[in-house]
């Protein structure tokens, strides 16, 4: 399986306090990375770091290095999702899937069966800002579920999901790394999924980073 990010020597300052330096760690398909850290630790920060959101001190980050026609086009490759659902409140559960879908440059979905899938179905014409937290968020993940991106950067995923839909979630990453995909998430909580492609990152905003 083939090395999906290489990163070397990265270095990150916010408000003159370093949340990590020298963080170096390779991913490769059908692994996750669990980034874990108390909070304020830096974890956002290096996720949106990965992604060129924000600014690096220093470090390289290389992805898809031993596929350069994957490389060369690496963000069509990559999945994004960040902390916030980001949902549209006004427009119903049903819209603001397909929306998602056509900011993603996908036109063939099925956002009714897509909303089945998440357990959202009967709640496709209400106004998103009406669902909870953990609805909204299920909207959001809908992605996932459509997504052709061999890499899946994902902070925070699980904030707001029930005992069911933490599984449903868990399922769908073990499918991912299965088809030989990969992950890279931020939690507060552990996983339950048990698997030998897992690996763990602690940022410890600055006093120690490393594996
Ligand atoms: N836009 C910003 N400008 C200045 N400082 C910021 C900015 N965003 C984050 N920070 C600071 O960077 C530090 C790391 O924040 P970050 O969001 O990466 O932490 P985190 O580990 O993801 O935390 P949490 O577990 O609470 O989500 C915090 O001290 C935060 O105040």
């Amino acid at each position: 399986m083939s090395t999906v990010l290489a990163v070397s020597h990265l270095a990150s300052q916010r408000a003159g306090r370093t949340l990590f330096a020298e963080l170096t760690f390779d991913l490769a398909q059908g692994e996750v990375l669990h980034i874990e850290g108390v909070n304020g630790a830096g974890k956002s920060t290096l996720l949106r770091s990965l992604v060129g959101l924000v600014q690096l001190q220093a470090g390289h980050i290389t992805f898809f290095p031993e596929q350069p026609d994957l490389q060369q086009n690496w963000r069509a490759h990559t999945l994004f999702m960040g902390h916030k659902a980001g949902v549209k409140s006004e427009l119903t559960a049903l819209e603001n899937v397909a929306l998602q879908a056509q900011l993603c440059g996908v036109d063939n979905i099925d956002a009714w069966q897509l909303l089945e899938t998440v357990g959202l179905l009967g709640l496709e014409d209400l106004p998103a800002g009406q669902l909870s937290a953990g609805q909204q968020r299920r909207i959001a993940l809908t992605k996932l579920w459509y997504s052709n991106a061999l890499l899946w950067i994902l902070d925070e995923p699980f904030t707001a999901l029930d005992t069911f839909g933490i599984e449903l979630l868990q399922q769908k990453f073990a499918e991912h790394t299965a088809n030989g995909g990969a992950i890279i998430l931020t939690s507060h909580q552990q996983l339950t999924w048990q698997t030998e492609r897992l690996k763990r990152l602690r940022i410890a905003g600055g006093d120690d980073a490393g594996y």
